[in-house]
């Protein structure tokens, strides 16, 4: 308990110093993302892969960005964290180095930034020699921050077409992952009867009715 005290109270001081570093990264004043927050809500979650006989068949965590401002990761010597490079379209492996913790920018620190620094397209990836584990501490705003471009450039569009709070963001990003989810399960459905209606349809007629 004092331990995760402690960890989560440094973890605070740390993603507000990042915070400071990315509003001025922004051409903001340092307190910018911090102030948009309102006030920071933290997470830290557990995660705990056990080790996979068939690793290929799935996966630990699926694809996702993560919806708050950043999340500090602290992984094991394992490995399995990969994130998208080249607009999606290449896994990378974001190695292990003993002692970092990886920064991962949020929806919400997206949304911000005007879409300029980008969310953390990431999964993690399970292996059949060892179980692994990762801490995440997702740093979020309050419910109702305001969730809206801090700076428009000129030449540039503002990202969202109006300002919603974090707790609209959050849920209209849940609905539209249900939504996903049901739309994969109907292709998934729709290809499984594909494949048994090509099954029936080479099978001779006297087969069928046998
Ligand atoms: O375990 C990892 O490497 C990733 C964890 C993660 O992306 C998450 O908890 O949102
Ligand atoms: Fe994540």
């Amino acid at each position: 308990m004092k331990v995760t005290r402690e960890y989560s109270e440094k973890l605070m001081g740390l993603a507000c110093k990042l915070l400071g570093v990315l509003s001025e990264a922004m051409g903001l004043e340092t307190e910018a993302l911090t102030k948009a927050c309102v006030d920071m809500d933290q997470k830290v979650v557990v995660n705990f892969y056990p080790k996979c006989p068939q690793p290929d068949l799935t996966l630990g965590l699926k694809r996702h960005t993560d919806p708050g401002t950043i999340t500090l990761l602290l992984q094991d010597q394992v490995g399995g964290l990969q994130a998208t490079r080249d607009g999606g379209n290449t896994w990378i492996t974001v190695q292990p180095v003993d002692g970092a913790f990886v920064v991962n920018l949020g929806d919400h620190g997206h949304y911000l930034s005007n879409g300029r620094f980008k969310n953390a397209d990431h999964q993690a990836v399970v292996n059949s020699d060892c179980s692994r584990l990762s801490i995440a501490t997702f740093q979020n705003p309050a419910p109702e921050a305001i969730v809206y471009p801090l700076a428009v450039r000129e030449g540039e569009k503002p990202i969202l077409e109006q300002p919603m709070t974090f707790a609209e963001m959050y849920r209209k990003k849940m609905s539209k992952d249900l939504e996903l989810a049901r739309l994969k399960k109907l292709a998934k459905e729709q290809q499984l009867q594909d494949v048994d209606k090509a099954k029936l349809e080479s099978k001779p007629i006297e087969q069928i009715f046998a």
